[in-house]
């Protein structure tokens, strides 16, 4: 437990997270993300995944937030007296910095206690920059390392800044704790749960300005790029819609054509087609994010012949795939050159083959099925309790 007089009360864990679990919070972040609040920032909340009908995907968050918060509490002396305020996954890319701060230095942030940070991700391998320093006392300097969390108080004891990122996405899971009960995010959270069906875990999109970047472009749509087709760009994939031919005209304006995104897509690599059509834009992206996470052990499973799933596209559908790109990779360097500073200078994200990806389908039915039926059956013991958290296979079906 930190002693009452530290100076500068701080904790700082290693390998607190499991690379498992770090991949996954990645692969929900990569998947979900919005444009965030800062420059050159990405967020993904759990009340957005609520919103965008992947409430399911609150699922990997919770046995974490009941254990950091429970290690704050211990450590700062303060069991049973802490509530969660905000959880979120937090990306920062080229560019993004912030000077010295606390975390409570803004008259809206006075409720916040202690601050957790968690990294997913590491520096020098997946971003460069990003070195976190604390102003006084030791340490000063935190080189980021997937798994490893620091937990300080949010106020001017412990003042802070994170270095300009030169290359690569740091992502972080981000935690702030209030001793203020009517700052539980639990209950805000829970009563969103309860307005929201809980009966399909396919998602859909918030709006399309959501997810342009940069954000102040949002507006018209004239530059810039959508973050989601930029991570599907990434991956080497375009999108083709198969409802209505949409090649250039006066009449459709990006805006129209944009909204493409919210309906039926099917995936393209090169010239090849995949015969299958997804619901969304963040149907597809969630699956191919998952073909990027997992597609080493995907690619070891035995999958049934897809050939017959795969077609060569034709001259016209050629000319839509381009037409829809040019709209949502309205500025298309800017895109790649986005994408190359994402990537770290790594080349290659996976060796791709349509048998494993049609595998990673399969697995993204059941990863999303799963967490549904997890999230059902804790979802009236959340309510009941007024709060989130594991509970025990027995417990539940004992009380539904
Ligand atoms: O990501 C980090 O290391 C810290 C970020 C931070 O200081 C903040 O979000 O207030
Ligand atoms: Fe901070």
């Amino acid at each position: 437990m930190a002693k009452e007089t530290e100076e500068h009360p701080r904790l700082i864990l290693h390998n607190f997270l499991s690379p498992g679990l770090c991949k996954e919070l990645e692969f929900i972040h990569k998947s979900n993300c919005t444009v965030g609040y800062r420059p050159n920032v990405f967020s993904t909340t759990l009340s957005h995944l609520i919103a965008t009908n992947c409430a399911h995907l609150i699922m990997p968050f919770v046995p974490i937030r009941e254990k950091l918060r429970e290690t704050v509490e211990e450590y700062f002396g303060c069991q049973y007296e802490l509530v969660i305020e905000f959880t979120g996954l937090i990306s920062w890319t080229k560019a993004a910095n912030i000077g010295w701060h606390s975390d409570d230095n803004r008259p809206y942030l006075k409720q916040r206690d202690f601050a957790a940070v968690c990294y997913l991700n590491s520096y020098n391998e997946d971003f460069r920059g990003g070195l976190f320093h604390f102003q006084d006392g030791e340490p000063s300097t935190i080189e980021p390392m997937a798994g490893d969390a620091v937990m300080y108080t949010a106020d001017n004891r412990n003042i802070h800044s994170v270095d300009e990122i030169i290359e690569g996405e740091r992502i972080t899971l981000t935690l702030w704790f209030s001793r203020d009960a009517s700052r539980d995010e639990d209950a805000k959270l829970i009563s969103f749960l309860s307005q929201n069906s809980l009966n399909s875990y396919l998602p859909q999109p918030a709006s399309n300005n959501m997810y342009w970047f940069p954000p102040d472009e949002a507006l018209k749509f004239q530059s810039g790029f959508d973050i989601r087709c930029a991570r599907l760009h990434m991956l080497g994939l375009d999108l083709y819609s198969p409802c209505e031919k949409i090649c250039p005209s006066a009449v459709n304006s990006s805006y129209n054509l944009l909204e493409l995104l919210m309906g039926p897509l099917q995936i393209v690599r090169g010239v090849e087609l995949f015969d299958r059509e997804f619901v969304n834009v963040m149907h597809v992206l969630q699956v191919a994010q998952l073909y990027s996470w997992k597609w080493s052990t995907l690619k070891a499973t035995e999958v049934k012949e897809v050939s017959a799933d795969i077609k060569p596209i034709s001259q016209a559908q050629r000319e839509d795939i381009n037409c829809l790109k040019s709209v949502v990779l309205q500025d298309l360097q800017q895109a790649e050159t986005f994408n190359k500073d994402l990537n770290c200078g790594k080349k290659v994200q996976y060796l791709f083959d349509w048998g494993s990806f049609s595998a990673a389908v399969v697995e993204w039915e059941a990863y999303s099925c799963n967490l549904h039926k997890e999230m059902v059956t804790n979802f009236p013991l959340w309510r009941k309790h007024g709060s989130i958290f594991s509970c025990p296979l027995d417990d539940s079906a004992e009380t539904l």
